[in-house]
């Protein structure tokens, strides 16, 4: 099994280690060790402040047992809390801060020794890698889109953050318009990237100015707007009241789908290929099965509030929210495997309902709404048996299906192999036909680009990834396994020298992750990026929100509306907090609206 999330590496440097710091803030400054917990670290921190490893070899002992205890930690068993979050990604620990915020008592139990799930972040011989993407939307300053500065800021945070100049360079195959291939820049400022991609299809330039326009309607919509729970009829008629324009801009969008409005405006089979890869790149399915509310979002808050890194490392909004948390009371246990949620019989008229959740361990811990932050296909067949499938959910299942996983590369590289002005974030299609195939497309991240401190002095962090699926990794020996690491990251180094020549041999330090990787670090089934529709969907309205059929229980993060992507996982923890607080009395609600309104919006959906 590959050791991604596991090896140690741990900085041993007196600035890094602090014997009076709270186990949370030792477990945010030594992940590392953290990560080490098999063993003690090997090595100091590769940034050149140390020096003295015997005294500081003492530190490091101390430190090891402050994080075990931190990540040893019980919350108590024996007190009914008002959520009990199964999972502490970001749609987990975003719903428990949100929460915590509003008064409510919340304990999240996370199976594995780090906040943040795939926006967490790992450090290895002096590299912070990010565990998933490095490409952050929703940091924005402005507006209410901005959801993640928004999420920190409801529990007193705030990062330092870097704007990325360019979203994305994309580089595109060859066609005979354009017989040295596609080379399209995403630029911060909207006039520059419609230029760009007007002179690369000049006789198309009214259509992209018109379809991306389009996407701007919806966003200033939802940009005008507290983003809460759609299923709380008392907010919607208030955003209603306020903004009616934009709420009638958003229903006129809620069932299309991006690839209608491309067609409406665009010919070239190029450029509505290269539509294709816009979407693709943050939604894993093309622009026909894309809601046009999701591409509004994207393809503006790029230039809006800009793709904009957080100084440390992805991984710092997970640590700064989980601090958040703390702050107000809230609790977070590590290595707190839940492995089912436990449900009162159905009584009378009353059907059977979600109270707690038991660990692998045997503990149980009740509350009285349940959250499960883990994939859909996790929490109904594994956390609730199948026997026990709601009807809504065997339907979704016909819906969507998973997407694949990655396959990831995290590199350090001599700097110099970087050519000169390159970019943070980097797509590679070497064939339309093979766009969608795994090891088809793919990514590049060099976050140091943004953020040096990240990698030690003389290197990059070269973050590669492509879309992989778990099949092809099962049932390997160890040893095959291992064998078939190597193999494949030769391949993708090979194919990555085309654009980065030199790149083998610039390679100082590899970690490769599999989908059995995601699988067991993610605790993902098949290390799924997420469900994708397995037809075309009704815009948004197919998606589930965050109640489920089983009283009691919600679902947040990817496997909700609207889907992946940390500044959409933000949005399902928002819902899924109002929606909660509304349903505990905590907040205000029109009780026979409501229940009216949610049969309703149930009913609609059942036919999405
Ligand atoms: N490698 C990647 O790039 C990658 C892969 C998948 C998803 N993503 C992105 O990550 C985000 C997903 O965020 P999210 O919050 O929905 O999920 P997440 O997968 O990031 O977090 C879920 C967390 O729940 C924990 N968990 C799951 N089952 C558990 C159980 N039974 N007991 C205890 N803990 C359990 C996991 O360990 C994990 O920490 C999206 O932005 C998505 O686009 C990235
Ligand atoms: C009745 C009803 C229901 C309604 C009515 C009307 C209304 C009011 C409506 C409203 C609506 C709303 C509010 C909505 C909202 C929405 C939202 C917020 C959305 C969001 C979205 C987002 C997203 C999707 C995102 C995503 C992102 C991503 C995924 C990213 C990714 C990235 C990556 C992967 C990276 C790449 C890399 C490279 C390039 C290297």
């Amino acid at each position: 099994m590959g050791s991604t999330y596991r090896s140690v590496g741990a900085c041993s440097c007196r600035s890094h280690l602090s014997r009076s710091a709270p186990p949370a803030r030792l477990l945010r400054k030594h992940q590392s060790i953290a990560f080490g917990l098999q063993g003690l670290p090997r090595r100091t921190c590769g940034q050149g402040r140390c020096g003295k490893a015997g005294r500081h070899l003492r530190f490091k002992i101390q430190a090891v047992a402050a994080v075990r205890e931190a990540v040893g930690r019980h919350a108590p068993t024996d007190v009914e809390y008002d959520a009990v979050i199964i999972g502490c990604g970001m749609g987990g620990l975003t719903t428990a801060t949100q929460l915590a915020a509003e008064g409510a008592k919340v304990v999240v139990l996370e199976k594995y020794i780090i906040p943040g799930g795939s926006a967490g972040h790992f450090k290895r011989d002096g590299y912070t890698f990010d565990v998933g993407s490095s490409m952050m939307f929703g940091f924005g300053k402005e507006g209410t889109t901005n959801l993640i500065t928004r999420a920190l800021a409801n529990v007193g945070k705030a990062l330092t953050t870097v704007p990325d100049p360019c979203q994305i360079q994309y580089h595109l195959p060859k066609s005979s318009e354009h017989p040295d291939g596609l080379d399209i820049k995403v630029w911060r400022r909207y006039e520059d990237f419609v230029e760009e991609l007007s002179r690369a299809f000049p006789h198309e330039r009214a259509g992209i100015k018109k379809l991306y326009d389009e996407c701007w309607a919806v966003f200033n919509a939802l940009n005008s707007l507290q983003l809460k729970s759609l299923e709380e009829p008392r907010y919607l008629l208030g955003e209603f009241f306020k903004h009616p324009l934009a709420c009638l801009t958003l229903v006129k969008y809620m069932t299309g789908n991006t690839g209608d409005y491309a067609r409406k405006y665009i010919r070239d089979p190029v450029l509505l290929r290269f539509i294709d890869i816009e979407c693709y790149c943050w939604s894993t399915v093309p622009a026909d099965f894309t809601p046009m509310i999701n591409a509004g979002m994207v393809f503006c808050d790029r230039h809006y509030g800009g793709i904009n890194y957080p100084v440390g490392g992805v991984g710092r909004i997970a640590e700064s929210l989980e601090e958040g948390l703390q702050e107000r009371g809230g609790f977070v246990e590590y290595k707190a495997n839940v492995r089912e949620i436990v449900m009162e019989p159905a009584t009378g008229s009353s059907p059977s309902r979600a109270v707690g959740v038991r660990l692998n361990d045997g503990r149980v811990y009740r509350g009285k709404t349940i959250v499960s932050n883990a994939t859909r296909w996790d929490t109904f067949g594994k956390l609730v048996p199948d026997e026990q499938l709601p009807e809504s959910e065997a339907k979704f299942r016909g819906r969507y299906t998973k997407a694949p996983s990655f396959l990831t590369f995290h590199l350090g590289v001599k700097a110099d192999v970087l050519p000169e002005g390159c970019h943070c974030h980097h797509i590679i299609v070497e064939d339309w036909n093979k766009m969608e195939d795994p090891r088809g497309t793919l990514f590049v991240s060099i976050p140091t680009l943004l953020d040096p401190s990240l990698s030690p002095p003389g290197t990059h962090i070269f973050h590669a990834f492509t879309p992989e699926w778990v099949d092809d990794w099962k049932g390997l020996d160890s040893k095959e396994y291992e064998r078939r690491k190597v193999q494949v990251t030769d391949d993708i180094i090979k194919r990555l020298e085309a654009y980065f020549p030199g790149l083998g041999a610039a390679t100082v330090f590899r970690e490769v992750g599999t989908p059995r990787t995601h699988r067991r670090f993610l605790n993902r089934m098949d290390g799924s990026y997420g469900p994708i529709p397995s037809r075309r969907p009704l815009g948004m309205l197919s998606m589930p929100f965050n109640r489920t059929s089983i009283p009691g229980l919600y679902c947040v993060g990817d496997s909700t509306f609207p889907g992946q992507g940390v500044n959409a996982v933000v949005f399902s923890a928002f819902g899924c907090a109002h929606r909660i607080l509304v349903d505990l009395g905590m907040q205000p609600k029109l009780p026979v609206i409501d229940e009216g309104y949610n049969a309703l919006l149930g009913a609609v959906r059942d036919r999405a």
